[in-house]
């Protein structure tokens, strides 16, 4: 099966797909993966969803909301950073904005004087780093070779790291089963008590969210599209209950149903 994720070879992003893909092909964003899955581009796409240091990879969230896809399974794999750079000695630390987000703490103590560059992803980075000397990258410590050497090692804030990933498939690829499953809201209305609305029937039926999150609508000032993963699959009736009503309370807007899946940890 051919995957797609965040490229080049060497991102955290490759090393998920490496558990869905035996062909993997590389984009440069992570909105670029979903829409080759979207258009039949690519039978897969990993694309990273939530870190437990950061927070929502919100590129994501607004490309799931975006285009007609599947969420058929769920990585979750540990992020250890190392600093890689040819010397001790270097101007600039070049990473995903992420990954320098979860170093902010070891970067302003141990290197307060650097300046940081965001680039499209950690592979990209070290590629930074391997052609310049003045330039250190954060990345997965087993990308370093030949001139490139491993600095610091555990360098992200908190010891335990890690980063949620899904898999994208076509939309008739969605599954019903699975212990959790994904859904956004476009309620596209606004009153005391919505929020509340849209929470209270999964709160009846005792089905535990395990995640909201909202995201401008991009329509106006303080509408918004809300994101919820549910511990419940859509086989079961009383999920489709609540979906139900969802699905009134959303009437001017949609609710799109990403699908069902299990959590499956990926080490290494
Ligand atoms: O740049 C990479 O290596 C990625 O795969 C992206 C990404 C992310 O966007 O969160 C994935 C895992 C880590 O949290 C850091 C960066």
């Amino acid at each position: 099966m051919q995957a797609v994720t965040l490229g080049p070879a060497g991102t955290y992003s490759h090393r998920a797909a490496q558990a869905v893909g035996d062909e993997i092909a590389f984009r440069e964003s992570v909105t670029g993966i979903v829409e080759a899955v979207a258009t039949g581009a690519a039978d897969r796409g990993v694309v990273p969803i939530e870190n437990s240091i950061e927070g929502s990879v919100t590129e994501s969230l607004d490309a799931l909301a975006g285009f007609e896809v599947a969420v058929v399974r769920e990585l979750i794999t540990p992020i250890r950073h190392a600093l890689l750079a040819q010397h001790d000695e270097f101007d600039v630390v070049a990473s995903h904005s992420q990954a320098l987000a979860q170093c902010r703490s070891y970067l302003d103590t141990e290197h307060p004087d650097v300046a940081l560059e965001s680039v499209t992803s950690t592979a990209r980075g070290v590629e930074r780093a391997r052609e310049e000397s003045t330039v250190a990258a954060i990345g997965r410590p087993d990308t370093a070779d030949g001139e490139l050497r491993v600095l610091a090692e555990n360098i992200q804030d908190r010891t335990s790291n890690a980063t949620r990933f899904v898999v994208v498939a076509p939309i008739d690829e969605r599954s019903t089963g699975g212990g959790k499953s994904s859904l956004i809201v476009y309620p596209n209305d606004d009153y005391p008590g919505l929020l509340l609305d849209l929470l209270e029937p999964f709160a009846d039926r005792r089905i535990n969210l395990t995640r909201i999150e909202s995201r401008p609508s991009g329509e106006r000032l303080g509408d918004y599209v809300f994101h919820f993963d549910a511990e419940a699959g859509l086989y079961e009736e009383r999920t489709q209950e609540a979906i139900a009503v969802i699905e009134e309370i959303a009437a001017k807007g949609w609710v799109r149903r990403l699908g069902s899946y299990d959590v499956e940890h990926v080490v290494g």
